[in-house]
């Protein structure tokens, strides 16, 4: 069975990389491309550079948020040449591969790729629950953007043929709940009005982060569920 990881690129800028991390994902055994706005897709030099993973290119999945590419997912994994204003708890490229090889048995796992010349953005960070530094040369620690998929890819591979270092149970098993808990609050949220006028959806992107992040118990979840349906009960009445 292939392993439930989605590549995330966002805002790719040259379709030549998007082509080379599709090469590099099949060559490694994966095979699900989320694209975020892409500059310049479909093209014929992401189709050139990818050798026989068009495939993946075909299945891709084009979306304009960030938030649209990683909502179902129950694990987050931004990546990062530089030290980020905004720190999240730090994996090495190994220990992501394990951490996201052992979630995905429970539910998708998103491994987000920032931009040619910009990387992520705070936002995005502030959309994950660990970042990835790959440890490279302190004078130009920056790979480019395939190479860096590249090698995270090979550590998932490597880390899939591995006997899990945790039990099962320690991914977070409460997926289907958390999801109906985000659709609630969407929902509550909306009827609130209790968004910025000027950015619709960042509030509401921002509080599902978080709420990802926290990586709730049952009991939590339907605490946060009663707390949603009395603010509706308010609402009707
Ligand atoms: C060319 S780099 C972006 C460089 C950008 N100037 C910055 O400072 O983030 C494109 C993407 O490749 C990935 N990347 C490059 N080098 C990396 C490294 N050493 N560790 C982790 N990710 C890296 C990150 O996803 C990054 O956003």
């Amino acid at each position: 069975m292939t392993p439930d990881i989605r590549i995330v690129l966002i805002k790719t800028w040259h379709p030549g990389n998007i082509g080379a991390v599709a090469r590099a994902m099949k060559n490694m055994g994966l095979y699900k491309l989320y694209l975020v706005d892409p500059l310049d897709f479909p093209s014929e030099e992401a189709t050139s550079r990818s050798g026989q993973a068009t495939d993946i290119l075909e299945n891709a999945v084009v979306v304009s948020e960030l938030s649209e590419a990683i909502n179902d997912c129950s694990l987050v994994i931004g990546t990062s040449a530089r030290d980020r204003s905004i720190s999240l708890p730090a994996l090495t490229a190994e220990q992501c591969a394990e951490k996201a090889m052992h979630e995905q048995q429970a539910a998708p796992v998103a491994i987000v790729f920032g931009r040619e010349r910009m990387g992520l953005l705070n936002e995005e960070i502030q959309q994950c629950h660990f970042q990835v530094n790959i440890d490279a040369n302190p004078d130009y620690p920056v790979l480019n953007l395939s190479q860096a998929v590249q090698i995270i890819c090979y550590e998932l591979f490597k880390s899939s043929s591995k006997p899990p270092a945790d039990g099962p149970e320690d991914a977070y098993p409460l997926h289907k709940e958390l999801t109906q808990f985000q659709q609630h609050l969407e929902s509550t949220t909306k009827a609130m009005g209790f968004i910025n006028l000027n950015h619709p959806g960042q509030t509401l992107e921002l509080m599902q982060a978080i709420f990802r992040r926290a990586r709730l118990s049952r009991k939590d979840l339907s605490i946060m569920r009663g707390f949603l349906s009395s603010i509706d009960k308010k609402l009707d009445s």
